[in-house]
């Protein structure tokens, strides 16, 4: 288990300045000279608050942003120096669910659309044929807990918690090693949460995946995950084993955060 998937190597971002109050322009240090590893088969949790940066570092892991300074290295390669081609075969193995189920999925396609669409676009490494296709989107579909006749519904028809299901199907449709979950139950109510989380718990086991989870949320993190790091203002100020920081936080910044904390509601066993 103590094989590095993805390695954040001392990685920056500066955005160029915005003009502000008298004309002067700023530079926001979004990241600064971030490390940290994520392990392969482990949930690794990056806690923060609004600001801190958390979405940077999402968006330079999956390439839609490029680092001023520093690697991002999936299994020991440099995701900075991959071709397109080898980036978009890598694609398949890296996969998002969004925060927001309303929002990320296209209300005109149907489920069998969404599921399918990510084998259509990585049809060269999957080689799934319009059959096949359909028979794993009703796979996914089991695994999320939604039945067979749900597949040529459209989103609407859903509840939330069924939404997000939708959407952790499409990002397993590629067979990823690493999901990134980008606050994946932030936007659902509490018990719908528990509900998702005890999913995404299930899924890790049966399919092997490893988690980098993002969250504002403390509870939903040490519920979830093995380890975890805090980012303040674009720098990690602690990470380790998140039992340990949770018993003996070193840095004020996570004795705060953990002193705020509502009590902690443990989902239900599924
Ligand atoms: N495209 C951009 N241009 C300029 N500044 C940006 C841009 N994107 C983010 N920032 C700034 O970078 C900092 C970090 O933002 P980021 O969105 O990564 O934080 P976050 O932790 O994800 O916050 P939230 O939880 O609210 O999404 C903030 O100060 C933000 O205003």
């Amino acid at each position: 288990m103590s094989e590095i998937m993805l390695e954040i190597d001392d990685v920056s971002k500066i955005y160029a300045g915005k003009r502000g109050m008298f004309g002067r322009s700023h530079e926001v240090r979004a990241l600064k000279h971030v490390s940290l590893s994520v392990r392969r088969g482990e949930s690794f949790g990056l806690v923060g608050e609004s600001g801190s940066g958390k979405t940077t570092l999402t968006r330079s892991i999956l390439q839609l942003e490029r680092p001023t300074s520093g690697r991002i290295l999936f299994e020991g390669r440099d995701l900075g120096q991959l071709s397109t081609a080898e980036m978009r075969r890598l694609r398949a193995r890296i996969q998002i669910v969004f925060q927001d189920p309303y929002a990320s999925l296209n209300p005109r396609m149907s489920v069998h659309d969404i599921v399918t669409e990510p084998m259509l676009i990585h049809r060269e490494t999957l080689g799934l044929d319009r059959r096949q296709r359909t028979e794993r989107a009703v796979e996914l579909l089991s695994l999320v807990g939604l039945g067979p006749q749900h597949l040529y519904r459209h989103p609407h028809e859903f509840s939330g918690g069924q939404r997000q299901r939708i959407c952790i199907a499409r990002a397993l449709a590629s067979g990823p090693d690493l999901l990134v979950l980008d606050e994946p139950t932030s936007a659902l109510d509490v018990s719908v949460q528990a509900q998702v989380l005890n999913l995404l718990c299930e899924l890790q086991e049966r399919l092997g995946l490893t988690y980098f989870f993002i969250s504002h949320d403390l509870g939903v993190v040490r519920y979830l995950c093995d380890r975890l790091a805090l980012i303040y203002r674009g720098e990690l100020v602690e990470q380790g084993d998140c039992a340990a920081i949770f018993d003996a936080p070193e840095t004020e910044y996570a004795r705060a955060l953990i002193g705020a904390m509502p009590e902690v509601k443990v989902p239900p066993a599924a």
